[in-house]
C-alpha cells in the first residue's frame, strides 16, 4: 500500500482542505526530499527504508568520495547524510529518519510507543557508533571490530531479545521504525559477523519480517549493492 501524509492511505484523503493545495485523491502535494549521503548504505539507509515503505518519492543522491573535500565545506556541519526538504536541510541521520518516520506513521502510534521506538534506536545507535568506522590502520579497525562483536554485543542482542519478547514487532502492534533500524544495522553487523545472532531466532525473525515487507523487499532487490 501506498501511504500518503502521516501515514493515511492516499485514497481516503479527499480534494478539498482550506489551506492546503492538494491533488485529487492523493493527499498534499508532498515536498521536494534530496537525500544525500556517499555510495553506502550506512547511516542513510533507515531513511532510505522510510522512504520505500511509504512510497514517497525522493531523490538518492549519491556522492562521490573524490569529490567530498570539495562539497563538505558546503554542507551545515560537514557531515552527510542531510535531507533537503523543499530546500531546507535537515542534518543527523537519526533526526532525518525520526522526521520520516512520523511523516508516514512508522514513528509509533501514541507517544510512550514514540519513545519507546526512539529508545530502541538509540540503544542500537549507541552500539553502532563504538565501532570505529572511520580506522585507516586495518590491523587496529580489525582487533577493534572483532573486540566489540565478540565481548559487545551478546549484551546488546540479550537486551533486545528480551525487550521483543514473543511480540512481532519492537513496540505496539506494527511495524516502527525501530524495527527497520535493527535490519538496517544488523545487516552490516552480521557482513562482519555471520553468526553473531544465531543464539536469538527471534531477532533474526523480526529482520525476516521487515525483509518481507514488499516496499522493503523490492527495495532491497533494487538498491545499489555497497559492502556496508
Ligand atoms: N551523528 C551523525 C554522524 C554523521 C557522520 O559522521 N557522517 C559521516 C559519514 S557516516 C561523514 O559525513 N563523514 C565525512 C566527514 O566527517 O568528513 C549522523 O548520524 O548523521
Amino acid at each position: 500500500m501506498s501511504l500518503s501524509h502521516k501515514g493515511q492511505p492516499s485514497e481516503q484523503l479527499l480534494c478539498a482542505e482550506e489551506g492546503t493545495t492538494y491533488h485529487c485523491n492523493q493527499g498534499p502535494i508532498m515536498p521536494n526530499y534530496k537525500l544525500t549521503y556517499f555510495n553506502l548504505r550506512g547511516r542513510a539507509e533507515i531513511s532510505r527504508y522510510l522512504f520505500a515503505y511509504s512510497g514517497i518519492k525522493y531523490e538518492d543522491h549519491r556522492l562521490e568520495g573524490a569529490d567530498w573535500p570539495k562539497i563538505k565545506p558546503t554542507i551545515p556541519f560537514g557531515k552527510v547524510p542531510i535531507l533537503e526538504v523543499d530546500g531546507v536541510i535537515i542534518h543527523q541521520s537519526l533526526a532525518i529518519a525520526r522526521y520520516l518516520a512520523r511523516e508516514s506513521g512508522l514513528a509509533g502510534q501514541t507517544p510512550v510507543e514514540q519513545a519507546l521506538a526512539d529508545a530502541i534506536v538509540d540503544t542500537i545507535d549507541d552500539f553502532m557508533i563504538l565501532f570505529p568506522w572511520a580506522e585507516k590502520n586495518q590491523d587496529v579497525r580489525e582487533k577493534a571490530f572483532n573486540d566489540i562483536l565478540t565481548n559487545k554485543a551478546p549484551e546488546l542482542l540479550k537486551d533486545l531479545d528480551a525487550f521483543l519478547g514473543d511480540n512481532k514487532w519492537f513496540v505496539g502492534k506494527s511495524v516502527t521504525w525501530a524495527d527497520f533500524y535493527w535490519d538496517v544495522c544488523s545487516t552490516t553487523l552480521l557482513t562482519y559477523k555471520a553468526d553473531l545472532a544465531d543464539k536469538y531466532p527471534r531477532l533474526l525473525a523480526l529482520r525476516d519480517r521487515v525483509q518481507a515487507l514488499p516496499a522493503i523487499a523490492a527495495w532491497i532487490q533494487k538498491r545499489p549493492k555497497t559492502t556496508i
